[in-house]
Parts: structure tokens; C-alpha cells; sequence
């Protein structure tokens, strides 16, 4: 038998947090990085275990309910993100996937060009859906979707932090325009009355809209219960598009219940990190946190980087000498308006581009010294430290914050490396040091 849930997430953060909340639904959930080589049935190099006695062994050898391949395609440019889903997708389906997950950011992070539109529309049309629903709600972080338009906390998206966003700036808070720009198929909308009508109510509506001829309707959702009424009513839909909320309501589909063993890690071990390309503004409030406690902390400039410094080797030698006295910080993280100033010397994606390999260079100096829990703010940072890092499945540990869990990552060497994957805005202000306390707790 197949896996259930085939899940392909556009970027690392964003897998976790996906996973997380399928794990907390009570699914097993086995997390890729990247779509394995051909012919590869799991990564040779995770400790996730297949058992072949398993019921629910795939065909690939992968034994889980759901299988999460996390990709870095959310701002690559739209032909590249769509052939590297459609490749995940083809895994998926020979891994005997039942129901396919298109996993972007709960801030629908964008652009005119893509690439949630056309990642979904190819998704569609190699599954040969007529049909899918996208909502990017996930109300225990506060994005809402009310009458089509996102709200992050109490405003609209338009208005919070994303629209300084360095690679995909939010301005426009209506999601049915803003997937319309991106989609040749018509968007439609099924509204919060519909939602709390129930799943019978929502089938309603997703067949009215399908005699429209609309192929992608943007989903309300302000709680979780409206996550579950949608949840259980697109159970037959082949694919679906969501932040990570939705996942809150599909393992119920197959009777699966929430179960607190799913979420065990090893014990940690090692020095302690924090790596930092996020320039969101939960994270510029962390890293403050961090400063202002005293803790050590080495700061990365863009600037400096460009003018053929070795950043990565300064940065290196100062947490070498804080280790012992861990965690560590090294950050780039800067206000908008700091960014803004360096983009506009080096160019938005040049400056992004040397600030990820740098700080992906500093993660794997890190982890030669000793350090086995890490801690990376950023899901473009997260990419290109994993990849620096050489891992390629992730186990799936206890949630830190909602939409942020532990995980544990098999390295080249064999080790155990214990990793948390946050995303930019996800959080709260302490999150810096509160991750390395779940880990104490868990060991006492
Ligand atoms: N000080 C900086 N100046 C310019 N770009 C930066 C700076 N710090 C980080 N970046 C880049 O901004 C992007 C941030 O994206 P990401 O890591 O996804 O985090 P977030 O979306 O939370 O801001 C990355 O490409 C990163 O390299
Ligand atoms: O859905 C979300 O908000 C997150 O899972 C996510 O994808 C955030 O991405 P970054 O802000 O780039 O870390």
C-alpha cells in the first residue's frame, strides 16, 4: 500500500511547518529534501527507518502516511519551479500518493510571474484535475482569509511587513486577483458563509463553480474549525493548494487521529547555533532579543561580502571562540530599510544570493565545530543551508512554536544533527533561546 498525503512544499521552512501539523494530526510523515535521484526509494543517508512489514510500506520503500518533498522554488524563476514539482509530483504518485498537497507561504508569497499560479495549473493538468482549491490560511499564526483577501494578524497583507518582502513584495491583499494574474484559469472564491455552512455546503459550491468553468477557488477560512469543514470537503479532490492550515483537517479523511508519539526525536547533543538570513519582522524582533540579552552574536554585511571579504571565515572565528558559552547568533537580519539600501548597491537578488551562500558556508563551519543544534531563520536561508549541510530527509521532533518544529537530520557522517527550520515570520520574541530550552525539557 501507497502513501495517503503527497506533499510538495516550495520551500524548507514551509515544509516543516507542513509537516508539523500533519504530525500533529497524528500522521506519520517522512520529509524529503529535494525529489530523490531516480530509482532511489529513500535517502540512504536519513536514520528514517522502512519496515517492511508495514502495511503501509510504499512500493519505494517509504513507511509513512504522508511523504513532504521540500523544494527551494518558490523564487526561482516560474519554468524551473514548475518542471522541479512536476518531477516531485511523479515521485509522489509512484510512492502511490492518493491526494497530492501544494504547499506555499501563508503570505502567498509571490510574484505577477509565478509561481504558485503556474505550479498549480501544471500540477492540474499532469494529474488531470479539473478542480483544486488554494487557501493560505492558518489562523494559529494569524493569516485569516476573509471574502478572498489575507490578513496577517489584524491587517491586511498589503499592510503588514510582507509588502517590504526583499523577493516577493505583497501589495495586493484580494487572493483571487492576485492568483488570477498568475493562472489562465478563472478564480473563483468559496466565501466564509459557504465555510461555515459545512462540507456539504462547500461540495455545493465547488460544483457550482466547476459549471462556471472557474478551475481554482480561493478558500475563506478565519479558524480552525472552518480548516476542518474544508478539509473533510475536499477529500476527493485529487489535489489541493494550501498554506500549511489545511493540513490541520486532511488526516481525519482517513480515520487517522492525533497521537502524541508521533513527534519523538533522539536526545541532542553538541554546541548550539542560530543562523539568520531572515529579513522578515518577527525575526528582526528575535534577533533584538537576542542582542539585548548580552548573548554572542556576530553580525553579517552584505557589503562586505561583495567587496571580497571573507565574511564566512570572520564569522567562523568569533563563534569558535563562543561556542562553549552557546548559542551563538550570526545574522544578516536588517530592517527594510537597511535592506533596501543594499539592494540597491548590489541588486535585490545578487545581495540575496551572497548573503545565502555565506550564511550557508558559516552553517557547515558550525556543524565541523561541534555544533548539533542549529537553529535557521529564513526559508531561502533554510534552502541553502541544507543543501550546504548535504541532508536529504528530515525526522519530524516536538512543535517550538506554532508552524516550527525540532527535527532531526542524519548528516553525511552519520551523526545526528537536531535542526529547526524557522520561518521568517513565525515565532515569538524569544524564540532564539525558547528552541534550546524545549530541547532541556525534553532530555529532563
Ligand atoms: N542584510 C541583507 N541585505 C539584503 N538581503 C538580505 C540581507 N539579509 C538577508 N538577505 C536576503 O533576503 C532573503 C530573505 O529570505 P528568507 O531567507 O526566505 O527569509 P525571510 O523571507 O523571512 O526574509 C534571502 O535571500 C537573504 O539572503
Ligand atoms: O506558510 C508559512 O508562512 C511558512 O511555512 C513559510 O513558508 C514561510 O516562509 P519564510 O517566511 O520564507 O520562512
Amino acid at each position: 500500500m501507497g502513501i495517503r498525503l503527497g506533499c510538495i512544499a516550495d520551500d524548507f521552512t514551509g515544509a516543516t511547518d507542513l509537516a508539523n501539523n500533519l504530525v500533529r494530526a497524528g500522521m506519520r510523515v517522512v520529509q524529503l529534501i529535494d525529489v530523490p535521484p531516480a530509482g532511489a526509494d529513500r535517502p540512504a543517508d536519513t536514520d528514517i527507518e522502512a519496515d517492511a512489514d508495514t502495511d503501509t510500506d510504499t512500493d519505494l520503500g517509504v513507511d509513512a502516511d504522508a511523504v513532504v518533498i521540500a523544494l527551494k522554488s518558490r523564487t526561482v524563476p516560474a519554468a524551473e519551479a514548475v518542471e522541479t514539482s512536476l518531477r516531485a509530483l511523479a515521485w509522489l504518485r509512484a510512492a502511490g500518493a492518493e491526494q497530492i498537497y501544494f504547499k506555499y507561504c501563508s503570505t502567498f508569497d509571490s510574484t505577477p510571474a509565478g509561481n504558485i499560479g503556474p505550479v498549480t495549473e501544471a500540477l492540474m493538468d499532469a494529474i488531470g484535475a479539473d478542480f483544486t482549491l488554494a487557501t493560505p490560511a492558518f489562523p494559529d499564526n494569524g493569516r485569516t482569509v476573509f471574502k478572498g483577501h489575507l490578513f496577517v494578524g489584524d491587517v491586511l497583507l498589503s499592510e503588514s511587513g510582507m509588502r517590504h518582502h526583499p523577493l516577493t513584495p505583497m501589495t495586493d491583499p484580494n487572493l483571487v486577483s492576485v492568483l488570477g494574474a498568475q493562472t489562465t484559469r478563472p478564480v473563483g472564491l468559496i466565501d466564509h458563509t459557504t465555510v461555515a455552512g459545512g462540507a456539504e455546503a462547500i461540495r455545493a459550491r465547488i460544483d457550482a463553480l466547476r459549471e462556471e468553468g472557474v478551475g481554482i477557488a480561493i478558500a475563506d477560512a478565519v479558524s480552525d474549525d472552518d480548516l476542518l469543514r474544508l478539509g473533510s470537503a475536499v477529500r476527493e479532490l485529487p489535489l489541493v493548494t494550501a498554506g500549511s492550515g489545511l493540513a490541520i483537517g486532511l488526516p481525519a479523511n482517513w480515520g487517522i487521529e492525533p497521537s502524541p508519539a508521533a513527534a519523538q526525536l533522539p536526545p541532542a547533543g553538541g554546541h548550539r547555533a542560530v543562523v539568520s538570513g531572515s529579513v522578515s519582522v518577527a525575526t528582526n524582533r528575535q534577533v533584538q532579543e537576542f542582542l539585548d540579552s548580552g548573548r554572542p552574536a556576530f553580525s553579517v554585511d552584505p557589503l562586505r561580502i561583495a567587496a571580497g571579504e571573507d565574511v564566512a571565515g570572520q564569522a567562523l572565528d568569533f563563534a569558535e571562540k563562543h561556542l562553549a558559552d552557546g548559542p551563538v547568533l550570526v545574522y544578516s537580519t536588517e530592517a527594510p530599510d537597511t535592506v533596501r539600501t543594499v539592494q540597491g548597491r548590489l541588486g535585490a537578488a545578487e545581495a540575496g544570493e551572497l548573503v545565502e551562500r555565506t550564511l550557508a558556508r558559516v552553517a557547515r563551519g558550525l556543524v565541523a565545530r561541534g555544533v548539533r543544534q542549529l537553529v535557521v531563520a529564513g526559508g531561502e536561508t533554510s534552502g541553502a543551508v541544507v543543501q550546504e549541510l548535504g541532508l536529504t530527509g528530515l525526522r519530524i521532533g516536538p512543535q517550538i512554536d506554532p508552524g516550527v518544529p525540532w527535527c532531526a537530520a542524519a548528516l553525511p557522517d552519520g551523526d545526528t544533527l537536531h535542526l529547526t527550520l524557522k520561518s521568517g515570520n513565525f515565532g515569538g520574541p524569544g524564540f532564539f533561546t525558547d528552541a534550546f530550552a524545549l530541547l532541556d525539557e525534553e532530555a529532563s
